[in-house]
């Protein structure tokens, strides 16, 4: 009983701490140092642990599991959908997934220096690359740079690092590279020439506001976990207990399998669906 308070108290401090990144908040982070120095500790490690056996259980889901469970599971109303993203490579690597690192690129001009990304990439992580909001747009071509900001060398050295995959909310270029590395690159479009004339990195690990095509604004995190395929990519929340969610997504898989040999039998789509997929309401 103690230890589950603890923990939830951990989550939220935790969570508070995440939120208020930036902002001042420090008195925050010296609540959480100090829960963290009387023990609890642990009770984080041991959940670290939990989400680290998770990882490899995404190799066997896609996007559209995921999205299921976020949705029915969370109530998240978009399924953690990121739209309008293409998979231009690593097709043949199934279902990419890892924890957001995130860089954002700003106007060449902006007073922040440019800073080295690409050489700091942690092993398994999805580099996650966005741009400023005033660079965004709510509908094709997404972006207003018609330049690159991400090319072949780029993945060569991601892929040297281990990370698992790349998404930039913008465009991309060496196309044939990333093939041949057989490297996992998802972005909105493709370009030519290089970006240094109009924009350049200038934050590591800071969350990016993505301008959705529905003009929602989606925030990612650096740690938010990102799973991808030829669907596209989905974002989980980091706040998500991800053996929680993996749970209940295996529950449904095989309900839609019952549901699916229903149909090759020849009963109605509705009345399968209906019946096998009651049961997923207890594992809500
Ligand atoms: O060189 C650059 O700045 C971008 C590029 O084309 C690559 O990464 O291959
Ligand atoms: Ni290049």
């Amino acid at each position: 009983m103690l230890r589950t308070s603890k923990a939830s108290l951990v989550r939220f401090y935790s969570k508070l701490l995440s939120r208020s990144a930036g902002t001042g908040l420090n008195v925050c982070k010296s609540v959480v140092d100090g829960y963290i120095q009387q023990g609890f500790v642990r009770t984080l490690t041991q959940s670290n642990r939990l989400n680290r056996m998770s990882y490899s259980q995404f190799d066997e889901l896609t996007p559209c599991d995921v999205s299921d469970g976020l949705l029915n599971k969370y109530k998240i109303d978009n399924g953690g959908y990121l739209p309008n993203l293409t998979q231009w490579s690593g097709h043949s690597r199934g279902t990419i997934h890892g924890k957001a690192y995130t860089v954002l690129f700003a106007p060449a001009n902006d007073t922040r220096p440019s800073v080295n990304y690409i050489d700091s990439v942690p092993p398994g992580a999805f580099l996650v690359i966005g741009l400023v909001r005033d660079l965004q747009l709510a509908y094709a071509p997404y972006v207003s740079p018609t330049q690159a900001i991400y090319g072949g060398l780029m993945s060569m050295r991601a892929q040297y690092l281990k990370a698992a995959g790349t998404l930039v909310f913008g465009r991309i270029r060496d196309l044939q590279e990333h093939r041949k590395l057989d490297h996992p690159v998802f972005s909105y479009g493709l370009g030519s020439c290089v970006a240094k004339a109009v924009v350049k990195p200038v934050g590591i690990n800071v969350p990016l506001e993505i301008l959705a095509s529905n003009g929602e604004v989606e925030i990612i995190k650096p740690g938010d976990y990102m799973v991808g395929d030829l669907n596209g990519v989905v974002k989980i929340p980091s706040e998500i207990e991800l053996g929680s969610l993996v749970g209940y997504i295996k529950k449904s898989i095989e309900a839609d399998e019952l549901v699916s040999r229903d149909i090759e039998n020849g009963r109605p789509a509705k009345e399968a669906q209906r019946d096998h997929r009651a049961s997923l309401k207890k594992h809500l």
